[in-house]
């Protein structure tokens, strides 16, 4: 039974966009699950929509009770902020319910050891790198302040991130393509939901 879906895939691969796209349709009825963070909250965001706020002692505690799926820490000019996923029961795999997760390679290889790979569908999406880059530095340049050296570092790391090594090592046997039409991608990843999700 694959009861989560994963959806992962390099920087402005388009996996925000499918996210979306496919946690928006009804028909498919995906649960999305709200991530934590120890990251202050900015203004326009509200707790338990962007993320859960939490401080760095609850995200220890959850640790420490061994309820942290996967957890990414960043060392910022502020301090340290991380960013996790907690078992805190909005996945119930009993439920009958199906769920839908975005994420790094990590952070699938660690869902796989936390609730076992029959359970996760990994949806890894593929871009040509040079139909890649120009769509990143099309929506950086569509932004206030773009950060073009983020972009470039992003896309380096990328590279090493989602390595053909590490791609294989997870066990990603299947691909989505999507160099080209938006609504062509996302209708192939329906069509293997129906038949491996929903089966
Ligand atoms: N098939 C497509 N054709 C043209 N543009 C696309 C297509 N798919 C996605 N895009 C555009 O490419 C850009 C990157 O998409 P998106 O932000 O969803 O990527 P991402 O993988 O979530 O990136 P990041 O990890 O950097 O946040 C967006 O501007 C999006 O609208």
């Amino acid at each position: 039974m694959n009861e989560i879906v994963f959806i992962m895939g390099k920087s402005a691969s388009g996996k925000d966009r499918i996210y979306r796209e496919l946690s928006e349709d009804k028909a498919l009825g995906l649960n999305k699950i709200t991530m934590y963070t120890t990251r202050p909250l900015r203004s326009g965001e509200a707790e338990g929509r962007e993320y859960h706020f939490v401080d760095d002692d609850t995200a220890k505690r959850l640790e420490n009770e061994n309820k942290i799926i996967e957890i990414r820490c960043y060392d910022t000019v502020f301090g340290v902020w991380k960013y996790f996923t907690a078992d805190d029961g909005q996945i119930d795999l009993a439920s009958g319910k199906r769920y839908i997760v975005i994420g790094t390679l990590e952070a699938y290889d660690k869902f796989c050891e936390y609730y076992g790979n029959e359970h996760i569908m990994p949806i890894y999406i593929e871009v040509d790198d040079g139909v890649r880059l120009i769509r990143a530095v099309k929506r950086e340049m569509e932004q206030e302040n773009p950060h073009y050296e983020e972009l470039c570092r992003r896309f380096l790391a990328d590279a090493k991130d989602f390595s053909e090594e590490n791609i294989r090592k997870s066990g990603i046997t299947r691909r989505f393509a999507n160099n080209g039409e938006f609504d062509d991608c996302v209708d192939e990843i329906r069509q293997a939901l129906k038949e491996l999700v929903y089966e």
